[in-house]
Order: structure tokens, then sequence, then C-alpha cells
């Protein structure tokens, strides 16, 4: 069992990463590096990590039972690179995980062949918030974690790596460096580049039309969200994945095509369907997993419609440390009950809040 555990790249992802790890095993030590010194040192003040080193390779890394890199895949790459002259632990585990796989595990099996078992990795969870301060432990609960192992790498160094990972919760699945970079350029880089060119639309019309930004709701903010990810982590991965991403973009401009003939023919059977069907499809994808719909965990609230009443629920949650992912008045009842819909990252967090509204007050609460 790993005991010491090297992580490059503090953010978001390798954050949750430290953090699942930690809660899970504390005994785990884990040492980490970041260019940027204040993303290291609210690590350490997180309790992700134990130990800061404040250079990339540092004596002790030879020591280390898994090294982690958790920084943009071009830099990922540069990382690969340099390891190959570092002097590691015999049978030491490289991971990374980035959100591409081709590049990534060709560079390593280029610089380490074989010398050093490299395994790709990739959560298929995430945000589209970026750092430290977004990491959290359950990041990954119940989502998909993508490993494309090479072929120097065993059975037993498989189980090595996963164990260190219990503690995030997520459904290991082995796949081609290929294969992952064709489905995850399907259903995540690809509708980035939706989501940012529709955010374009709404630009490129504002002058027009100056109410546009004013005007955007709940379905222009929900399709557009993930347009508010880290532009230099979306360059290198659309860079990475250029060739599937061609593809796709053929298969975007005839789909547009098809749309607009069946708007522009006045198709209304054709329009009925395409939106029937999307609908079932999506209404298909599994809830329970993350990474294909957002699990987010609601619970009402029978609330009695005062001001600060907000303030009071959150209050009570915050005494708990329950964190919140989202909070909406659904309903404001004719007499004095309004609905407060409090939405969790977790099921285990809704279980938390529960327990504590009734500990704090006689609010009912409801699941639908
Ligand atoms: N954001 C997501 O939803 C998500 C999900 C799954 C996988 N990923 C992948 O995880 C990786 C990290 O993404 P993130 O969301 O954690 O980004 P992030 O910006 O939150 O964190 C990246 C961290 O790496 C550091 N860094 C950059 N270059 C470095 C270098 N050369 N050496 C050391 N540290 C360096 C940055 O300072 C930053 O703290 C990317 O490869 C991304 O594709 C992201
Ligand atoms: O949840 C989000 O905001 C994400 O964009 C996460 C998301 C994705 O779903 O595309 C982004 C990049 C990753 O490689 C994996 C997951």
């Amino acid at each position: 069992m790993a005991k010491k555990i090297y992580l490059i790249g503090l953010g978001l992802i390798g954050g949750s990463i430290a953090l699942s790890i930690k809660h899970n095993d504390p005994s785990i030590h884990i040492i980490g590096f970041d260019i940027n010194n204040d993303q290291a040192a609210l690590a350490k003040k997180l309790g992700a990590i134990d130990e800061v080193s404040y250079e990339i390779f540092p004596s002790d890394i030879s020591s280390v039972d898994i090294i982690f890199i958790s920084t943009p895949v071009e830099q990922t790459i540069n990382i690969i690179k340099d390891l190959k002259d570092v002097e590691l632990k015999k049978n030491v585990i490289i991971t990374d995980v980035g959100s591409t796989k081709v590049k990534i595990v060709e560079s390593a099996n280029k610089y380490l062949n074989g010398r050093i078992k490299f395994v790709g990795g990739h959560p298929m969870a995430g945000s589209h918030k970026s750092g430290i301060l977004a990491a959290k432990p359950h990041l990954f609960e119940n989502a998909f974690y993508i490993l494309t192992p090479s072929k120097y790498v065993t059975l037993e160094d498989l189980e090595q790596l996963k164990n260190i990972l219990e503690g995030t919760k997520a459904n290991f699945i082995e796949m081609s460096p290929q294969e992952h970079d064709r489905v995850t350029g399907v259903i995540s880089h690809f509708p980035h580049i939706v989501a940012a060119s529709l955010v374009y639309q709404a630009k490129n019309h504002e002058e027009q039309f100056p109410l546009v930004k004013r005007l955007a709701a709940g379905g222009f903010r929900d399709i557009t969200r993930i347009a508010s990810s880290n532009p230099y982590m979306w360059r290198d991965i659309l860079l990475h994945n250029k060739g599937p991403l061609l593809h796709l973009f053929d298969d975007w401009i005839s789909e547009m095509e098809r749309v607009k003939g069946f708007v522009e023919n006045e198709e209304a059977e054709n329009l009925y369907d395409y939106f029937e069907h999307a609908k079932h499809y999506r209404d298909g994808l599994p809830e329970k997993q993350k990474g294909a719909i957002p699990s987010f965990y609601d619970l009402y609230v029978d609330v009695p419609d005062y001001p600060g009443i907000i303030s009071e629920v959150t209050g009570f949650l915050a005494q708990e440390k329950i964190s919140l992912t989202n909070i909406r008045i659904i309903e404001t009842r004719e007499e004095i009950y309004g609905v407060l819909r409090l939405s969790f990252q977790t099921e285990h967090d809704r279980e938390l809040a529960i327990n504590c509204i009734s500990k704090y007050s006689t609010y009912e609460t409801f699941i639908i």
C-alpha cells in the first residue's frame, strides 16, 4: 500500500484528489508542488497536503510511491519529459489527471519507456471553477475515473493506484487512450466549444439588442455554465484532441444544416421529433453517476415566509459545516409558508442537512 504521495499541481483536481486521499487515510503522507506558491500554501493550510515542496523535483521524490501530475495537459507532457532524468523509487507509479490521453500516454511511452510505470488517468468530474479553493474531497463521488494503463503496468500496480484513490469513491474504468479522446471529445471537449460559441452569439448581438445580457435566463445560463472554465486548460485540451474535434466540427455543421432545413421548410413534425428524441436520450442519462448529469441532491424545506428565513436556514447548515451548492425559493404559498429548495453535491450532505434542520427547527423537510 502506498504511504507517500507526490502531487504536482494543486488546483481543483489535484487538490480534490489530495483531500479525498487525506479524508480516507490521514496516515498517507502527501507532498505537494505548484508553480503558484499561493496555491501550495493554501493546499497546506486546508490540510490537503502535509508538506509543500518549493522545487518540482525535490530530493525526497525518490522516496514517494505514487506521483500525480495534475496540471494542464501540455504542462503534464513537459513534466513527464523532465521526469525521465529524475531518480525515482523502484516501482514508483506515475499517473496524471489530464482531460486528454493520447498525447500524454505517447509522451510517457517515449520518455519513460517502461522504465517507470505510467497510468494515464482522468476523473470524469470537475467544475468550471479552478484552483484549490474549489477543491472538494467528494468531487469525484459516483463519477467515472478513466484509466489508460500502459503495457508495462501490472494488475498489482493498478490495484495500488485504485487503493490510494479509494477515497474518491469514483468508479474506475479502463480504456485505450484513443477511445478516451474520441469519447471525451463528444461529451466534454466539443460541448465546451459550443458553450463558448453561444456566449459569442449573445455577445455579437448585444450592440443591436442591449437587453441580451440582462434577459439571459436559466436556459442560457445552464447551457453556457462551462464557458466560464479555465481558458488555459481548454486551449491545451483542444490542441491535444485536434483530430477527433475536427471530425466533430464537420458533424456539428451538418447537424446545424439539417435543423436549419427543418426550420426553413417549416417541417413541424421533424422539429417535434428532433426535440422529443433529444429529451428521451437526455432523460435516459444515468442520474446517480456524476459527469453525466450534475448529481445535485435537492431538499425541500417548508419555511415561514418572513425576511431573514434564508439566512436562518443557511445558518443552521453553517453551524454544522454542511456545504450547499444552490438555494432557491421555489414557491411562496398564499398562507404564511414558502418552500426553499436546497441543493447538495452529495446524498450524504443532504442527509446531514435533514438531521441538522430538524435539530435546530421544526421546519418540515421533504425530498421529491
Ligand atoms: N476542471 C475540470 O473539470 C477537470 C476535470 C477533470 C480533469 N481535469 C484536468 O485536470 C488538470 C488540472 O485541471 P484543474 O481543473 O485542476 O486546473 P487548475 O487550474 O485548478 O489547477 C492546475 C494547477 O496546476 C498548476 N500548474 C500549472 N502548471 C504547472 C507546472 N508546470 N508545475 C506545477 N504546477 C503547475 C497551476 O498553478 C494550478 O494550481 C488538467 O489537465 C485538466 O484537463 C480538469
Ligand atoms: O463539470 C464541469 O464543469 C466540467 O466541465 C467537468 C468536465 C466536463 O464535464 O466536461 C470538464 C473537463 C474534464 O476533463 C471532465 C469533466
